[in-house]
């Protein structure tokens, strides 16, 4: 496996939580890697372990067995600072929550993790994002004052203005109605088709993991099933196996 064409690669990751009789296994043994510029769907039934991969493949956690590389490094063994270098560099997250500041207008939000990494914002690129995920005309608007989705393409916006080479969305159309979901998907699909924005995501939503180019399936922590380029249907179908 050529790490330049899978920025993050996992191999028999193991996550335990709790010990002795209290102990779950809330990954076992996981090997994938995530090519660049795809998108990948995480699906599953709940506790199945789609927050502990992504949470474990973004470096917020660590893991019990295996390593996981990002960007070619493998950051099992990492200190904090490397993980919170490498989190304000190499990865950008949007939410189900969004995580917007309330008092901080669209433009700022954005401006955020430039920031943090220590970098001063360029009006220029914090704009082009904006303009990127349509809203620049909205740039002065506080979150209050947007819509649902228009906050989550904010907090797309905001994940994407490192260009980091690998977005993590956990949920990100679970706050939304079908409209706005969609036009959310319809912004992701885009970032990796113009960008080539490598991207995971977690979802319960059929129809945005049918905007992926692959979902993987976990059932009891570990990848029980994939499909290329599915439809929402055969999505939906799958799903509805695993939680029988
Ligand atoms: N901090 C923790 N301490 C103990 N157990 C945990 C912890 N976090 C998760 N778990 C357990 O690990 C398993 C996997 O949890 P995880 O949150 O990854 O599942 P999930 O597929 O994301 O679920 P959901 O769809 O409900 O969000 C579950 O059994 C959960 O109870």
């Amino acid at each position: 496996m050529h790490t330049t064409e899978s920025p993050v690669e996992l191999a028999g990751v193991t996550r335990v939580y709790g010990k002795g009789d209290a102990a779950v296994r809330a990954l076992d043994g996981v090997d994938i890697a995530f090519p660049a510029g795809s998108w990948t769907a995480v699906m599953g039934p709940s506790g199945s372990g789609k927050s502990t991969l992504l949470h474990c493949a973004a470096g917020l956690e660590r893991v019990t067995a295996g390593t996981v590389r990002v960007v070619g490094g493998d950051i099992t063994n990492a200190t904090d600072a490397e993980l919170t270098r490498l989190r304000r560099t190499e990865i950008g997250f949007a939410f189900q929550t969004f995580n917007l500041i309330a008092s901080l207008t669209a433009e700022q939000n954005v401006a955020m993790p430039l920031r943090l990494a220590g970098r001063r914002p360029d009006r220029r690129d914090v704009r082009a994002v904006l303009d990127a995920v349509g809203l620049a005309d909205r740039r002065r608007h506080r979150p209050r004052e947007l819509s649902g989705g228009q906050q989550q393409r904010v907090a797309i916006a905001r994940a994407m203005v490192t260009r980091p080479a690998v977005l993590f969305a956990d949920e990100p159309t679970g706050a939304l109605d079908t409209k706005a979901a969609r036009a959310v998907t319809a912004l992701m699909r885009s970032m990796v088709d113009e960008r080539g924005q490598t991207t995971i995501m977690v979802t319960h939503d059929p129809a945005a993991a049918a905007a992926a180019d692959r979902t993987l399936f976990l059932c009891d922590g570990r990848i029980v099933d994939r499909l290329e380029r599915p439809t929402t249907r055969e999505v939906a179908a799958r799903l509805a196996a695993l939680e029988d």
